[in-house]
């Protein structure tokens, strides 16, 4: 695998891995804000519906007055009672708007549980009106128990209110679940505050009428207590099991100090006197006013226990958050930093080696390239810099190199050419002819072609250079070379045999042909006179001798050199400026 590839791979499964691992962060933390602002909103709706038990229970206080007045329709103790009625009321309808907009189980259902302690409640109400316009006489006689029915009534009103309560406290705790400690004090609180105001009502009737209570209330008074004692513990027991926040310590010790260490043996006192039959000592108006104030400081403790709840969850939603928005943070910074690495090791480790990569096979393929790094990366003093100084030494050295090898190269085909031509006219020289001359003839041979062999030597070569001087017979020798080149074709070799003797191979050409351009070559130099280096025009001429063999002849140049020089020289004894081939050598002369 590239190594570009494997990185990117490996940047990839680190940046999957990191986001899954924070994305499962935010998703767990965000999921504990949910279920902690579900919880608290339940916990709202349980806390509205404890305030309408609270407020049912309160409504007992001025209704017991109504029930046992000796003056019936006494306008302050009905107008009292009207007012607790209307704030009974408001709780109601506060809770019940809270549980209608939302639209889970547990609240339909306490919903429905609250529906049916108001209808309840309609009914005690109409009950309690009904027994008050009755004569005092009535009411109050011995063994009817007129007044106490429609106060039994209020009490299961009360019942089913806290029903809905714990429906609503669970749902809050099951969303939810550290919310249930406090919950279950609050709860607790809740009913503590019930019971001793039962316990209280068990107390207005005897007083009322001076009687000592009643069988049902002797029965109800230690049942009563006894409740009221284990709600006491249980809270206690609640205030013990963690971490109890300093406010919730005072509440229950307020709760202890007023309620616990006052009002219960005040009330003990009184039931024992009444059962004693001792008379009370007191009005049902003044045990009112110093039963019902220390209650408050019950329904302190539950609020004081909602307040805690509310803190906690609010705490641990903000804590949530702050861990979510650290987490977002931190992977943010995570995946930037993963980037900046990727960018910078590409940059500068994968790109560098990748170009000194391309200039090293560049370089071996003869390529001229491009430098193998940018200035900034020779500058370089880690291992990177190292690698692209050490290709770029190598990259000079193979072109400096190649340079010397192509100087070599021309030099060799210089010395070549030098060696295989003339100085002076630029033919090829004796040597390379012969070599030359050497596979045209073998080739001709291979393919049975005829072959030609022209030799010419200049007239009276001596007397010019003996009357004009040697640099004339030297242009005199290029002219002629200029003058046969002319007249050669492709697959000819012309070359300068030595002094002014000049020799053309001309590979499939027949006898005729060889005459031919013999004959052309001796007209030419014939008809071009020389300008000498004075500016004189000199006439010159050459004398020819011919050889050849015909097609399908064996064939020798060193053979073919002999017949034509001897030609030639026949043609330099009859006269020059004439051509001669060797047949007629072999024939018979006339003379
Ligand atoms: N200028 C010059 N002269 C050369 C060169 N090579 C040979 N010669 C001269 O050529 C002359 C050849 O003379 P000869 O062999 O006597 O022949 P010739 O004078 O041409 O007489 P024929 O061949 O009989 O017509 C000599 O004087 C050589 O010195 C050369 O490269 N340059």
């Amino acid at each position: 695998m590239r190594l570009t590839r494997l990185f990117l791979l490996t940047t990839g499964l680190l940046l999957a891995l990191v986001s899954s691992l924070l994305l499962r962060s935010i998703w767990t933390d965000g999921r504990q804000v949910a279920a902690a602002e579900l919880g608290l909103a339940a916990m709202q709706r349980a806390y509205l519906a404890m305030k309408v038990a609270e407020k049912a229970s309160a409504e007992r206080g001025p209704t017991i007055p109504v029930l046992n007045d000796t003056e019936p329709a006494a306008p302050a103790k009905r107008a009292r009672l009207q007012e607790f009625r209307r704030a009974t009321d408001a709780a109601f309808d506060e809770a019940l708007t809270a549980l209608a907009d939302s639209s889970d189980a547990a609240s339909l259902s306490t919903l429905g549980q609250l529906q049916k302690a108001q209808r309840e409640l309609a009914r005690a109400r109409v009950e309690v009106d009904r027994v008050a316009a009755l004569p005092h006489a009535q009411r109050s006689a011995p063994g009817q128990r007129l007044t106490r029915a429609p106060i039994d009534l209020m009490f299961a009103v009360i019942d089913t209110v806290l029903a809905g309560v714990t429906t609503q406290s669970a749902a809050a705790e099951t969303v939810y679940p550290e919310l249930s400690m406090p919950l279950v004090g609050a709860r607790y609180a809740a009913e503590l505050r019930e019971y001793a105001g039962r316990l209280g009502s068990q107390f207005t009737t005897p007083l009322a009428t001076g009687q000592p209570p009643g069988r049902e209330e002797q029965r109800e008074i230690p049942l009563l207590t006894g409740r009221i004692e284990q709600l006491r513990k249980l809270i206690a027991l609640q205030a013990r099991a963690g971490h109890t926040p300093a406010p919730l310590l005072a509440a229950i010790a307020d709760m202890e100090a007023q309620y616990f260490a006052v009002s219960l043996p005040f009330i003990e006192q009184i039931a024992e006197r009444g059962i004693a039959g001792r008379p009370y000592g007191l009005d049902s108006a003044e045990f009112v006013a110093r039963y019902v104030p220390p209650m408050k400081s019950i329904v302190a403790l539950r609020d004081a226990l909602f307040a805690a709840a509310r803190d906690s969850a609010t705490q641990r939603v903000a804590e949530a958050r702050q861990r979510m928005a650290i987490n977002a943070a931190l992977g943010l910074a995570v995946l930037c930093i993963e980037l900046t690495v990727f960018l910078l090791i590409r940059h500068r480790v994968l790109l560098p080696l990748l170009r000194s990569t391309q200039a090293m096979n560049a370089v071996m393929r003869g390529e001229v390239v491009q430098p193998a790094a940018n200035p900034a990366t020779l500058l370089r003093t880690d291992e990177i810099g190292d690698m692209a100084r050490a290709v770029s030494a190598l990259q000079e050295a193979t072109q400096h190199g190649r340079a010397l090898e192509a100087e070599r190269e021309q030099l060799i085909a210089q010395l070549r050419q030098a060696s295989d031509t003339d100085f002076l006219t630029g033919l090829l020289n004796r040597r390379a002819f012969t070599e030359q001359a050497a596979r045209l003839i073998a080739q001709a041979r291979r393919h049975g072609w005829p072959v030609a062999l022209i030799v010419f030597d200049m007239d009276h070569f001596k007397r010019i250079n003996d009357e004009h001087g040697h640099p004339a017979g030297d242009a005199v020798l290029l002219a002629t070379a200029e003058i046969a080149r002319g007249q050669v074709r492709q697959g000819e070799l012309l070359a300068r045999h030595g002094g002014e003797e000049f020799i053309l191979l001309a590979v499939g050409c027949r006898p005729d042909e060889a005459r031919q351009l013999a004959e052309r070559l001796r007209q030419a130099l014939a008809a071009h006179p020389v300008p000498l280096p004075d500016g004189a025009p000199l006439r010159v001429t050459a004398s020819f001798g011919l050889a050849w063999v015909e097609a399908r002849q064996p064939v020798e140049l060193d053979e073919l050199y002999r017949n034509a020089d001897r030609a030639l020289y026949h043609a330099k004894s009859t006269g020059r400026n004439r051509i001669c081939s060797h047949d007629e050598l072999r024939s018979p002369t006339p003379d």
